[in-house]
């Protein structure tokens, strides 16, 4: 692609948000990959972590909540304007701390249907330290999947291809049944990310040690 067609995409989907009052252009990866893969339902609880300035969230917004079912609960490390949905709940803070973890399931009463993570880590420009960064990030939104995500829940996730990328992959496939990646067409081309649609989460095996302590 073109120097050019990547400038016009960008600045598409930019003028794109602008008109129809989406926080980020990242408003239309997420419209586009539940168009495609029939991501989000009214009754669902959702979970959105990275979530700011709240683009993703916007979208969730219109289509949960219906008749008071369904929540999504948003995590960033920035302040994400409250989204004016009875169903939604902000936090400020770090997905990775325990802490904001149990606030999270305490919310969420429960599990979630559904994770979504658009999570990118600073990055430096150091191609080493990035990599490391994007897939240390993204080894936590697994840990978390494990303690939030209900059986057969799915997990969206953004990956970025690196060399650690077919081992984060390798991962997902031994926790969920189907696990496929995607670039939506807003996505610019020139970047290395991907979207990972894992579903059919299989919850890790307690062992009985565990088990018995919470019995
Ligand atoms: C690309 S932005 C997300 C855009 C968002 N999906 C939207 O549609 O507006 C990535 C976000 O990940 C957040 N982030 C990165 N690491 C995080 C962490 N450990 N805890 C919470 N948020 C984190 C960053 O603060 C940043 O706002």
């Amino acid at each position: 692609m073109s120097r050019w067609k990547a400038k016009h995409d960008k600045e598409h989907y930019y003028k794109l948000a602008k008109k129809q009052n989406y926080r980020s252009r990242a408003s239309y990866k997420l419209k586009q990959l539940d168009k495609k893969y029939g991501l989000l339902k009214p009754d669902y609880n959702v979970v959105d972590l990275g979530a700011a300035p709240g683009g993703w969230s916007q979208v969730v917004a219109e289509k949960i909540g219906e008749e008071g079912k369904g929540q999504i609960i948003s995590v960033d490390l920035e302040y994400i304007k409250p989204i004016d949905h009875e169903a939604y709940t902000g936090i400020k803070g770090d997905f990775t701390d325990p802490e904001i973890q149990q606030m999270v399931i305490d919310l969420i009463d429960g599990k979630a249907d559904i994770i979504l993570s658009d999570a990118s880590p600073k990055l430096t420009g150091i191609k080493d330290i990035d990599n490391f960064k994007s897939y240390d990030l993204a080894m936590a939104v697994l840990n978390i999947t494990d303690n939030i995500l209900k059986k057969d829940g799915n997990l969206i996730m953004k990956a970025f291809q690196g060399e650690a990328y077919q081992e984060l992959l390798k991962k997902l496939k031994k926790k969920f049944r189907t696990v496929k990646t995607t670039k939506p067409n807003s996505s610019r081309k020139r970047s290395s990310e991907m979207y990972v649609i894992a579903r059919g989460f299989r919850p890790p095996r307690k062992n009985k040690k565990t088990q018995k302590q919470e019995e």
